[in-house]
C-alpha cells in the first residue's frame, strides 16, 4: 500500500560519472601501490646490498690478510704455489702480488715480479688505520679496468690482489636485476654499472654509501620497470573498477531508495509542516447552517503522489508520529483561525486524536501550550477521539480524567465511527462525550436494513438522553439524508454536502451555504 512504485529517475548522468569516478579510483589506487610497493623494494633490496657489500670486503680482507700471514719475502717455489692455490680458491680474485715495506711488489702467483705501486695508493695505505686501501686501475694483466685491493701486513709484508669488476657485482646482480639496475663507484669512478639504459627515465634512486671503502653504490627504480609491472596488473585494476562502479551504484540505489522511501518523506512532512489540512463542513440539519467542520490531513510526497490520510495516520502510528501529525494538524487549525477569525467565529472544529495519543504523559502539558499559543481554538476545539483498540481498566481510568482535564480547558470532545471500533457503551456510561459520530457503514445500509435503522433509532434516543450530539458521517445522497433526517440526527456531514476541501475553499462554501 505504501511503497508504490518507486520511480527511479534514469540517473544515466550520475551511472556514467560513477563509471569515470571509479576508473580514476582504481588506477589511482593501483599505481600509487605499485609505486609504494616498488619504492619499498627498491630500498629494502638496496639495504641488503649495502650488507652484501659489507660482507663481501670483510672477505677480501680476511683472506689478504691470511695471504699475508703465510707470505715470506723471498718469493720462492712455496711462496709462489700458495698464491697460486690462493688464486685458484677466490672467488673474487684473479692474481695476487706481493709487496715490500718500500711498496715494491716483488712476487705474483705468475712467479717473481718487480714494479712499484703508484704513490698516490702507496700514500692512501699508509694514511689508512688498517693499512687497507682498494682501487681502479687499467691491468696490463687483465686487460681491462680492474679492481685492486691492496694490504700492507703487520709483518711489513703487503699484498695486493686484483679482480675483474664483474666478480664483485654477481651477488648485487642476483639480488637487484633485472628491475633495478645500479652503478657501482669506487671515489668518482665508475666499477660496475648497467644503469646506461635508465638514465633520465628514472622514477626513484636510492643511494648506499660505504666511506670506509669511499664505495658508492646508486640503484635506480626506472620509469619503464614500473610501467611494465603497472600493465601487468591492468586485469585487477578493470577488476576493481566493475566492483566500484557496482558497489557505487548500488550505494546510490540505496541512498535514493531511502530518501524517497515513505517513512523519511512522512518524518521530513511532519517535521516542515509539509502537509496540507482540508476540512469537510459538517451541517446542522436544524437550520442547514455550518456549526462545525472536520480537519482532515492531507500529503502528497513528492516521490509517492497522494498517499491517502488512512496510510499517512497509520504509518505514522507504525513511525510512533501520532502525536506531532496531530499537533502538527492542531496548530494549523490554530492558524486557520487567526486567519479567518470572522469567518469562523461560530465554527467549531474537530481534529482527529488516536486514544493513545491522549493517554500520553505529555498531552495536558501539550494541549495547553497550544492554547497559550493559538487562544483563538479555547471553545472551538474538538478533540475527535478514534477508538483502534480496547483499553485495560487501566488505562480507561486515565482516559476519564484526561477527558474531564480536556474539557475543564474548553476542548470539546466527540467519538468517531461509533459503533465500529471499540467505543464500548461502558465508556459512555463513565463519560459522556460532546458530539457522537455515527460511522458512515450504518448510513450506507441504513434505507434497506430494519436492523441498522433499529439500532440507530436506539443510539440516538441514547446521544440525546445523554445529552450529545449526533453526527450522520458519509451521507452521499438524497435518500441517505432523508433516512437519517428521519431518525432525528442533529447533523450530517458527507460528500451529498461537501467533500473535504482546501481552507480557502471551504471557506467560500461555508459563506455560499450560509447565504442561500
Ligand atoms: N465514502 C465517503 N467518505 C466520506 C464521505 N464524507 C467524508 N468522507 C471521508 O470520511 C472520512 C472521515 O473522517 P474520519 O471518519 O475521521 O476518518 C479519518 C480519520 O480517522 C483519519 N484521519 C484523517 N485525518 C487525520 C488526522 O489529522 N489525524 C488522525 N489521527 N487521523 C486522521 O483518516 C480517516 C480517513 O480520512 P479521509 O480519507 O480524509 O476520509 C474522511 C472523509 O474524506 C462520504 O460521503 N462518503
Amino acid at each position: 500500500m505504501f511503497v508504490k512504485n518507486i520511480a527511479f529517475t534514469p540517473f544515466k548522468k550520475s551511472v556514467f560519472y560513477y563509471g569515470i569516478f571509479s576508473l580514476l579510483l582504481s588506477v589511482l589506487v593501483f599505481s600509487s601501490g605499485l609505486y609504494f610497493h616498488l619504492l619499498k623494494d627498491l630500498y629494502g633490496k638496496s639495504e641488503t646490498a649495502e650488507q652484501i657489500l659489507i660482507h663481501q670486503m670483510d672477505n677480501i680482507f680476511k683472506s689478504l690478510k691470511q695471504t699475508v700471514d703465510e707470505a715470506s719475502l723471498s718469493c720462492n717455489k712455496e711462496d709462489v704455489k700458495k698464491l697460486r692455490h690462493r688464486t685458484f680458491y677466490s672467488p673474487i680474485f684473479k692474481e695476487f702480488g706481493l709487496f715490500n715495506d718500500n711498496f715494491q711488489i716483488y712476487c705474483t702467483n705468475f712467479g717473481p715480479k718487480e714494479f712499484t705501486i703508484f704513490a698516490t695508493i702507496k700514500d692512501r695505505i699508509k694514511q689508512s688505520k688498517d693499512k687497507k686501501t682498494v682501487s681502479l686501475v687499467e691491468s696490463h694483466t687483465l686487460g681491462e679496468q680492474t679492481f685492486l685491493a691492496f694490504y700492507l701486513g703487520e709483518n711489513g709484508i703487503g699484498v695486493n690482489g686484483l679482480a675483474p669488476p664483474r666478480s664483485l657485482s654477481i651477488n648485487l646482480d642476483h639480488l637487484l636485476l633485472p628491475d633495478y639496475p645500479y652503478e657501482l663507484m669506487i671515489g668518482k669512478r665508475s666499477l660496475v654499472s648497467n644503469d646506461f639504459s635508465v638514465k633520465g627515465k628514472i622514477l626513484d634512486k636510492k643511494v648506499v654509501s660505504l666511506d670506509h671503502w669511499s664505495m658508492r653504490l646508486d640503484v635506480y627504480l626506472p620509469l619503464n620497470v614500473y610501467f611494465n609491472k603497472a600493465m601487468a596488473l591492468l586485469p585487477f585494476v578493470v577488476t576493481l573498477w566493475v566492483v566500484l562502479w557496482a558497489v557505487f551504484y548500488l550505494l546510490h540505489s540505496c541512498c535514493l531508495y531511502y530518501c524517497r522511501s515513505l517513512p523519511r518523506g512522512l518524518r521530513k512532512a511532519i517535521k516542515n509542516n509539509g502537509m496540507e489540512v482540508y476540512y469537510q463542513p459538517i451541517v446542522s440539519l436544524v437550520d442547514n447552517k455550518v456549526h462545525a467542520i472536520e480537519a482532515l490531513i492531507r500529503w502528497r510526497s513528492p516521490h509517492h503522489g497522494q498517499v491517502s490520510a488512512l496510510s499517512t495516520v497509520e504509518l505514522s502510528g507504525r513511525l510512533n508520529l501520532l502525536s506531532e501529525l496531530t499537533w502538527m494538524v492542531v496548530r494549523n487549525v490554530g492558524k486557520f483561525y487567526r486567519e479567518n477569525s470572522k469567518s469562523l467565529n461560530n465554527i467549531t472544529t474537530a481534529v482527529n486524536v488516536d486514544r493513545y495519543c491522549l493517554l500520553n504523559d505529555g498531552f495536558i502539558a501539550m494541549l495547553v501550550k497550544i492554547l497559550e499559543e493559538y487562544p483563538e481554538l479555547k471553545e472551538r476545539l474538538c478533540l475527535e477521539v478514534t477508538e483502534t483498540s480496547a483499553l485495560t481498566e487501566t488505562e480507561l481510568s486515565l482516559m476519564v480524567s484526561r477527558f474531564e482535564h480536556i474539557k475543564a480547558l474548553g476542548v470539546r470532545l466527540s467519538v468517531d465511527d461509533f459503533g465500529t471500533g471499540y467505543s464500548g457503551l461502558d465508556f459512555l456510561r463513565r463519560f459522556s462525550y460532546d458530539t457522537l459520530k455515527l460511522d458512515r457503514v450504518f448510513i450506507a445500509n441504513l434505507k434497506d436494513d430494519q436492523c441498522t435503522q433499529k439500532i440507530l433509532t436506539s443510539i440516538t434516543k441514547l446521544a440525546k438522553e445523554l445529552n450529545m450530539k449526533i453526527v450522520a458521517e458519509g451521507v452521499e445522497d438524497k435518500e441517505q439524508l432523508d433516512a437519517v433526517k428521519a431518525l432525528g440526527i442533529d447533523s450530517v456531514q458527507g460528500y451529498y454536502f461537501c467533500a473535504p476541501l482546501p481552507p480557502e475553499q471551504v471557506l467560500t462554501w461555508i459563506e455560499d451555504n450560509d447565504a442561500k
